[in-house]
């Protein structure tokens, strides 16, 4: 038996929900570059999680359960308020989700039905989560979600209580179609381990969110824009840059497991960053990213992930840094859902094997001998 580090090209499961073929990513066969064009976050929850993509009143009908189901428990904002100020944020969250487990009573009904239900459920309360958190932490009241609106324009609502602008809920929701799904991902896959021992989809989003958090995946965003802050302006960028690589430092939001010749989400992304500088009269951020990317693609290869330029977009929105990798936790939770129910509706225990490297054949030695 020989082990594959990071099961790299390691085919571990089937799934019709997602697939990354020769640099092209599509949910359901649609390509993410169309998608990103033409469709709403809500019409790809739906088609990621029903396999096609809704009508009119089917959507409607979506729509109408996102907004039933967004508010939280009082339970659940008391907890939240007695968590620490200076929580991480991503904890903050992997906490909440769990504890929002207790308080459905449907958690432990494990029927398609239910399941598919609080899939809706979670994708509806992770904004009213998130934006809860963000505005306790700073010893503000969290704001009750609005009715009727869409899921990016309530998150930004209910972080300030201000009507957001109608360039950031369209830069939002496009962010939230990118970041929707990606395969089996570190957090997908562990989501899918966890509800393949039959435990309950509460659980298995709560493992996605503590892999999503780690700064190798969806941490990567926050990472990002801390190198933009300490990098501080275009005259010390090229120092900066070449004393990481010097000192062989990963640079954030580059290299990725699957894609070598570049993340299609990127470019998308990148134009954001770019329109969100020039409406906002303020191109340095961006100017700095495509620096950064010139010397990086220069000179060791590496291409911009999803992360990269999601940093300077979500800057450009007002919205904190601390914040970036809930938001893409709010999209991701759709694509974990999709994979939960296709893992439970073909469900086999997920257990490989190790390689074992430790030593053999050891003889018990008594304490006193030791
Ligand atoms: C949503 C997402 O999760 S997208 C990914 C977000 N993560 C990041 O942006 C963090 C930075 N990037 C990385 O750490 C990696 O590229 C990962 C985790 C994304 C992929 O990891 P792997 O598939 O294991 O790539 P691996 O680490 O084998 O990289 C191959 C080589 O490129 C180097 N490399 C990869 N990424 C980077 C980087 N960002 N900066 C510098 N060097 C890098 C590695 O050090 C390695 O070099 P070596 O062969 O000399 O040891
Ligand atoms: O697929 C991966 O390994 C990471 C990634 O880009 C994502 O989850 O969006």
């Amino acid at each position: 038996m020989t082990a594959t580090k990071g099961l790299e090209g390691i085919v571990a499961a089937t799934s019709s929900i997602s697939s990354i073929v020769d640099g092209v990513l599509t949910y359901r066969g649609y390509d993410i570059d169309d998608l990103a064009a033409n469709a709403c976050f809500e019409e790809v929850a739906y088609l990621l999680w029903f396999g096609k993509l809704p009508n009119k009143a089917e959507l409607d009908q979506l729509n109408k359960s996102f907004s039933e189901y967004a508010p939280i428990p009082d339970e659940l904002i008391a907890q939240i308020k007695l968590y620490p100020r200076d929580l991480n944020t991503m904890a903050a969250l992997r906490s909440a989700v769990s504890a929002l487990g207790l308080y459905d009573a449907q958690a432990e009904d494990d029927s398609q039905e239910a399941n598919e239900n609080k899939a809706v459920k979670l994708q509806a309360q992770l904004p009213t989560i998130v934006a809860a958190i963000s505005r306790i932490r700073e010893g503000k009241e969290p704001i009750a979600p609005k009715q009727g609106v869409s899921i990016a324009e309530n998150f930004l609502y209910m972080l300030t209580g201000e009507e957001p602008s109608e360039t950031a809920v369209k830069a939002l929701d496009q962010a939230l179609v990118l970041h929707a799904d990606h395969e089996l991902n570190a957090s997908t896959f562990a989501a899918r381990v966890t509800v393949a021992t039959l435990s309950d989809i509460y659980s298995g989003v709560t493992s996605a969110i503590g892999a999503l958090k780690g700064p190798l995946h969806g941490g990567a965003n926050e990472a990002v824009m801390k190198m933009l802050n300490e990098i501080g302006s275009k005259e010390n960028l090229e120092a900066y840059i070449q004393q990481k690589l010097d000192n062989r430092e990963k640079i954030m939001g580059f290299g990725h497991r699957v894609y070598k010749n570049g993340d299609p989400r990127a470019k998308h992304l990148q134009k954001m960053s770019r329109e969100l500088g020039e409406q906002n009269e303020n191109t340095e951020l961006y100017e700095m990213s495509v620096r950064i990317e010139e010397l990086i693609t220069g000179q060791k290869g590496l291409r911009p992930n999803v992360d990269f330029y999601s940093a300077s977009v979500y800057t450009q929105l007002g919205i904190q840094r601390d914040l970036f990798t809930p938001i893409f936790a709010i999209s991701r939770v759709s694509g974990w859902t999709a994979h939960i129910l296709e893992q439970l509706a073909d469900n086999r225990i997920i257990r490989p094997r190790a390689e074992y490297t430790g030593p053999t054949t050891q003889k018990y030695i008594s304490i006193e001998n030791r």
